[in-house]
């Protein structure tokens, strides 16, 4: 508050230029301190000017010292000005006694009126003595220049100079230049046995002692200057001077080296300045003249830039703290670990977390494996955030970065996909046989999963050659990702077909790139334009069509035109720079192809080596196996003793038969490897026993809750192109916020493995529009835990999936299946109508189950049974692997090789 009691009010910037601090570093402090402001423009109050103060005080402390110092130094150039021009004005008054001349005009009125005689020229010398005394202020400088070696006038002349310019551009000098000062060397001269009163050896003396003093307090006060310039140079002269023996002089008194008597020290009432200068003036004498000279502001902003980049390391070190500790929050912890485990991720003791799981009601041992949500709260509760790994993530094998130098083209990796019977097989055919190593004749015999050919020069392809797509999707679904790109091979005599389009979908959802190869362009009815714009219609638009694929015709019967597509694929491959580590120290990592189990020589795997060069003797761990390379065969079957990136080989020596897709490491020792796989093998079955990972309509509200779902993959199988048509409209018209419903795949016919494994590698639910899984791709849905599900209604597929996003989805009613049979004979009964005779192939049948009949995975009839007999004798029930006869409620269009699914509907609770 003001003196009048109004409140004051103060800028920023002001504050901040007060401070010698940036404006912005003031505004950022106000606005932390909760101070509403906008600008350095805007205005503080008084308690928020002492806040910002205060937090400055280190600057501020520094400015007043700053401050003082200049003040200081101020006060001392004025004072040693009056003492020059009093000091000139004596001996000027001396030298006017002395050559006996009439007093100068403009001298003082004191010696005007008092004419100078010998005891008041003793006087006058004595005064001048003391009126060279220095001020207090230099005291320090001075007893270390005082000193001056009297054998280098010249050098301490030289070095006044400047600082005696400096001085006057300055304004403060007023006194005449050393020069004339020493000027009175002159004397010598001057016939001084004339002069009133003065005369003989004592006069020649005391001249001489003058003249010594005055160049004394002339090198004095240069010294005095000079020190600013080169304190330290001279504070060392000064430190030699000082320990200069001290001599007595003819008249008896003492006198150092350098002619200076004690007696003048003693009278120069040199007395140690307080120890608190001593450093800070030094020092801060040195910022502030050049402070000065830089019209005050380099030593400042020196400070500030100083200050700034202190506080920007100080943020930088708050920011990388605070990852720091963000991470060390989180645990990255697999499902159902044991409480042993939870409380080692988080450095607690078992015991705290069993007693914590028992306040929350929960009785578990130390080797008790948790839930999930167990997991969660036990390590919130320990303020841990639980981050859920699955079994290979959690004992992942941390690779060393690649050094940049060891990263090198590589080959590409090469999937060719296509319908059936369109030519992919000729295609691989042409490639091994024709474009193989040069000198290698025979082609490759061998079947190896994936093999390397070479085109000329240096220039290879690594192909993957494994039936269909289950390989390439099996793959993605363990999250192995190794096709570079994709040949889809569409034959021109026929059309694009669903398995092309599956292909097509495939490949877009692994989102590697297509080169498309119009195959079979021999045959006269060969039509490739069509083919062309049957694929822009399903998404894949030529390159010649202005679209981004490459296309190439080929026949692969003839070898036509099959140059020219392994160009695309390595245009292809050159534009994705495709690079690997092929540095030999790293150890070696790579994908498993394929795996077969030999009679005789074990476990036979192909691995397409990713990292590093595989050799003989290497330890490794496959996904849940392991074991140590006892041999290597490359596509001929030859033994080699290494294999590098993109290079196919076939290795000996696994314990255990590894999964496609699953990732092969090598590791420094046996040991090592031993443990990774027995951990991974452990976690594994806990898993299968007690969880699936998969998406589920009924939980999926719980994963949009939890953030966890962004967008629902679908896949839709249906009797017919309409009702996929009708189904798909209905689908994309669902209309919710945080999830969008995203088809990835739609066909005709019935679900088949390449669907379930799509589904599985996307993540994906399945819809069965009136069709059903074959039975490959049921076991395999079971065994991979998708959601399968069958509709014979539009509106319950939209109705259900509505409801399951919004977490609404009412209990399930859900199928389960009890037995199939297969129609192996029909019979016409009379007034019955048809009746088929059939074998139950698995499960049972009961006479009150609920039946489908299915003619090639397509749904006929959804119905009941009417009769079931065995020999003529109605029964109950029919057991798998006997024979039976029976006749649907209502239909009778059986046919021989129709299946029957029984199936029973239960209803399940909804698991939100
Ligand atoms: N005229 C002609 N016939 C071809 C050509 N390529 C393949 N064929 C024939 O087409 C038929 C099917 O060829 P495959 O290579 O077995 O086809 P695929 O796509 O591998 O078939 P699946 O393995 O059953 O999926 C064979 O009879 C081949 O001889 C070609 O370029 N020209």
């Amino acid at each position: 508050m003001s003196p009048e009691g109004k409140e004051m009010k103060y800028r920023i910037s002001d504050i901040a230029r007060e401070l010698q601090v940036s404006p912005q570093e003031v505004l950022h402090f106000v606005k932390e301190a909760g101070g509403k402001v906008a600008s350095t423009s805007s205005m503080v109050k008084e308690p928020m000017r002492d806040l910002i103060l205060n937090q400055f005080s280190d600057e501020k402390k520094l400015v007043d010292e700053t401050r003082k110092i200049r003040e200081e130094k101020q006060l001392r150039l004025s004072r040693l000005e009056e003492q020059s021009r009093k000091t000139y004005e004596k001996e000027q008054q001396l030298k006017d006694i002395i050559s006996g001349r009439p007093e100068r005009v403009g001298t003082s009125p004191k010696t005007e009126a008092q004419p100078e005689t010998p005891e008041k020229e003793q006087v006058l010398e004595k005064e001048v003595v003391e009126e060279l005394t220095v001020p207090e202020a230099v005291l320090k400088a001075e007893e270390k220049t005082v000193p001056v070696v009297e054998e280098e006038p010249v050098e301490v002349l030289d070095k006044a100079s400047p600082v005696d310019e400096e001085k006057e551009a300055e304004g403060q000098i007023t006194f005449e230049s050393p020069q004339n000062i020493g000027g009175l060397t002159v004397f010598g001269t001057i016939d001084v046995q004339n002069g009133p009163g003065i005369g003989g050896d004592a006069d020649k003396k005391g001249k001489k002692k003058r003249k010594k003093r005055f160049k004394e307090q002339a090198d004095e006060l240069k010294d005095e200057f000079d020190i600013s310039a080169k304190g330290e140079e001279v504070t060392e002269k000064a430190a030699a001077s000082d320990k200069k023996v001290v001599k007595k002089d003819s008249e008896g008194s003492e006198k150092t080296t350098e002619g200076v008597t004690p007696s003048k020290r003693k009278k120069g009432k040199k007395k140690k300045k307080p120890e608190v200068d001593e450093k800070t003036i030094e020092k801060n004498i040195r910022s502030t003249i050049s402070g000065m000279d830089e019209s005050g502001g380099g030593g400042a902003s020196r400070q500030k830039f100083r200050k700034m980049r202190k506080i920007e390391r100080e943020k930088e070190q708050e920011a990388a703290d605070a990852i720091k500790e963000a991470q060390r929050s989180i645990i990255r912890v697999t499902e159902f670990a044991t409480a042993h485990e939870l409380a080692d991720l988080m450095g607690v003791t078992p015991k705290e977390i069993i007693q914590h799981c028992f306040t929350m009601g929960k009785f578990v041992t130390i080797n008790q494996r948790l839930d999930k949500e167990t997991i969660e709260l036990v390590s919130l509760e320990f303020g841990f955030e639980a981050e859920f790994v699955s079994e290979v993530e959690a004992t992942e094998v941390v690779e060393l970065e690649d050094n940049e130098e060891d990263l090198v083209i590589r080959p590409p990796v090469v999937t060719i996909m296509g319908h059936v019977d369109h030519g992919k097989t000729s295609l691989l055919d042409y490639i091994r046989s024709s474009n193989v190593v040069a000198g290698e004749s025979g082609g490759i015999t061998q079947h190896i999963g994936a093999y390397e050919v070479s085109l000329d020069g240096d220039r290879k392809i690594t192909f993957l050659d494994t039936p269909g797509h289950e390989a390439f999707t099996a793959m993605r679904a363990r999250g192995a990702q190794v096709t570079d790109i994709v040949i889809l091979v569409v034959s021109a005599d026929d059309s694009v077909m669903p398995q092309t389009i599956e292909a097509i979908n495939h490949s877009k959802a692994a989102e590697v790139p297509i080169v498309v190869a119009i195959n079979k362009i021999d045959k006269p009815e060969a039509n490739p334009e069509k083919i062309k714009t049957q694929l822009s219609e399903a998404g894949v638009l030529v390159e010649d069509w202005g679209g981004e694929y490459q296309c190439q015709e080929i026949s692969a019967k003839q070898g036509t035109g099959i140059d020219e597509l392994m160009e695309k694929v390595l245009t292809e491959a050159e534009i994705r720079e495709l690079k690997a580590n092929f540095s030999r120290e790293v150890p070696a990592r790579g994908i498993i192809v394929e795996a077969e189990l030999d009679k005789g020589k074990g476990v036979v795997s192909t691995v397409l080596v990713q990292r590093g060069f595989l050799k003989v003797g290497d330890p490794f761990v496959a996904g849940h196996t392991m074991g140590r390379v006892r041999a290597l065969m490359d596509e001929r079957g030859k033994r080699i003793r290494e294999a590098g990136p993109s290079q196919p080989v076939s290795v000996l020596g696994f314990e255990d038969l590894p999964q496609s897709g699953d990732e092969f490491t090598v590791m420094l020792s046996d040991k090592e490897a031993r443990e990774i796989a027995q951990k991974r093998q452990i976690i594994r079955r806990e898993h299968e026993f007690r969880r699936s990972t998969r998406v589920k309509l009924d939980s999926i509200a719980r994963q949009i809750k939890e953030g966890l779902m962004k967008e629902l993959s679908v896949i839709i199988k249906a009797d017919t192109d309409g009702s996929i048509q009708a189904l798909a409209d209905g689908l994309m018209k669902i209309q919710n916020e945080e999830v969008k419903v995203q088809i990835i795949h739609q066909g005709v016919g019935q679900i088949t493995e390449t669907d379930v494994l799509l589904a599985a590698a996307s993540d994906a639910i399945i819809i069965g529009f009136r069709v059903r899984p074959n039975v490959n791709a049921k076991k395999l849905a079971e065994k991979e835990d998708l959601d399968v599900r069958f509709y014979s209604v539009i509106y319950h597929v939209i109705e259900d999936i509505e409801q399951a996003l919004e977490g609404m989805l009412s209990p399930e009613l859900h199928e389960e299946s009890i037995g199939s049979l297969e129609i192996r004979q029909v019979f016409k009964v009379p007034k019955i109508g048809n009746v088929g005779g059939c074998y139950v192939l698995e499960g049972k049948v009961f006479r009150d189950s609920k039946v489908r009949l299915l003619r090639e995975g397509v749904q006929i009839y959804d119905g009941e049974l009417d009769s079931l007999k065995r020999f003529k004798d109605d029964v109950k029930e029919v057991d798998a692997g006997y024979e039976c006869g029976l006749n649907l409620k209502g239909y009778s269009d059986i046919k021989v090789g129709d299946i029957i699914e029984a199936y029973r509907i239960v209803e399940k609770k909804r698991k939100l």
